[in-house]
């Protein structure tokens, strides 16, 4: 299965979103994230993304993790996402070849343009509470062009690390 993060850094009352310029769920609004490289921890993975696709350094010990979701397509599992959030971060947001960063009021945040599940779990990873959900998608490659057809979440997750 293929692991990925994603990374929402928060200020009073408002997140950092990026509209993603390439790859999977191109167009769409998301936190900064993307795939594990070899011999990356989740959380170090979490960190270089914001890095490359806004240009903030986020102090490694800060990202609090906030989520696990796990993603199947068409029966099998397909890719698990580890999501993080921080309050700690400096620079200033960048645009990049990969992103356009907007930071976005928690009440604003674009559900119709973001991936379906989001805002099943996104508002309550905003609140501070933690997640475990499983999204089954069908339709076939790519994942961002199938229809999710089930869900099922847990919240209050204590992630031990
Ligand atoms: N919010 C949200 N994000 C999702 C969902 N499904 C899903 O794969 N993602 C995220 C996890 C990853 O951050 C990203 C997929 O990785 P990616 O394919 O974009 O990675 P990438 O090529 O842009 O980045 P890289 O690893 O090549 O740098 O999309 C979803 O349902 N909701």
């Amino acid at each position: 299965m293929i692991e990925s993060t994603l990374c929402f850094v928060l200020e009073d009352e408002q997140v950092l979103l990026i509209e993603k310029r390439r790859g999977l769920g191109e167009g769409w609004y998301n936190g900064p994230g993307g795939k594990l490289e070899d011999g990356e921890t989740p959380r170090e993975c979490a960190v270089r993304e914001v890095k490359e696709e806004v240009g903030l350094e986020i102090p490694l010990g800060s990202a609090e993790k906030a989520g696990h979701l796990t993603f199947t397509l068409d029966g099998e599992d397909h890719i698990e996402t580890h999501v993080f959030r921080t309050w700690k971060y400096h620079g200033t947001p960048q645009t990049t070849p990969e992103a356009y960063p907007e930071w976005v009021a928690f009440e604003d945040v674009p559900y119709d343009r973001m991936w379906d599940d989001d805002q099943y779990w996104l508002p309550k990873v905003l609140e501070g509470d933690t997640v475990e959900a499983t999204f089954e998608f069908k339709g076939g490659e790519p994942l961002d062009e199938a229809d999710l057809v089930a869900q099922d979440l847990e919240f209050g997750i204590d992630f031990e690390e």
